[in-house]
């Protein structure tokens, strides 16, 4: 498919639970439209110099919040794929931000899907340690509101290959852009 990134006015964020696959996706399109990518996971845990479930248990939720807000600013400036942390929405500031400079794409996939991306690596997040099923529950019924709410399109994850989500998003991206063209 022949893409024109110059159709893209605004950074692009992905957001979703934990293991919908946000950073997975953001370094695949950002190939695919020739744009930087950006994780703010990733970004907070360099600038840390630790992991973000030692920053968790070092400084707090809190703190990591607070990082977490400055490294999406940080990203806005910039035409990119962002890949956000499945929180990012707790934060009325980041929903505002998101909202007035972002294309926002919301990654969904059932709790059975995530539960079973997330069993190799599920130390990685601290707010689903413990009872895995029950904690990813209440995220999702806490968050699936604010996620909905700020999307400008919602994709279904299961059982589609990064790839595929990759050309999904595209053709969406783009038939959006016709359609506001007229
Ligand atoms: N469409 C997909 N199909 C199969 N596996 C996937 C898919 N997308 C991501 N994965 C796998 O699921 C796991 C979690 O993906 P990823 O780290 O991208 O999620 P995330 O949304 O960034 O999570 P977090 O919010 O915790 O950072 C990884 O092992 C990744 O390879
Ligand atoms: O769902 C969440 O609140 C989190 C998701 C991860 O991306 C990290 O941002 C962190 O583990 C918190
Ligand atoms: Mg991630």
């Amino acid at each position: 498919m022949v893409w024109d990134p110059n159709w893209l006015e605004r950074p692009i964020a992905l957001i979703g639970l934990s293991g919908c696959g946000k950073s997975t996706l953001a370094r695949l399109l950002a190939r695919a439209l020739s744009w930087p990518w950006y994780d703010t996971d990733a970004a907070v845990a360099a600038a840390a110099g630790m992991s973000v479930a030692d920053l968790f248990q070092t400084y707090g939720e809190a703190e990591f919040r607070a990082r977490e807000s400055a490294a999406l600013c940080e990203a806005l400036r910039e035409a990119q794929v962002i890949a956000t942390g499945g929180g990012i929405v707790l934060q009325p500031e980041n929903r505002q931000m998101l909202h007035d400079r972002a294309t926002v794409i919301w990654l969904d996939a059932s709790d059975a899907t995530i539960l079973a991306r997330l069993a190799v690596d599920a130390e990685e997040r601290p707010l689903l340690r413990g009872d895995a099923a029950t904690r990813l529950a209440a995220l999702r019924a806490a968050r699936a509101p604010l996620y909905a709410a700020l999307a400008d399109l919602t994709v279904q994850t299961d059982g589609v290959t990064p790839i595929e989500l990759v050309q999904q998003i595209i053709t969406a991206l783009r038939k959006g852009k016709e359609e506001r063209a007229g």
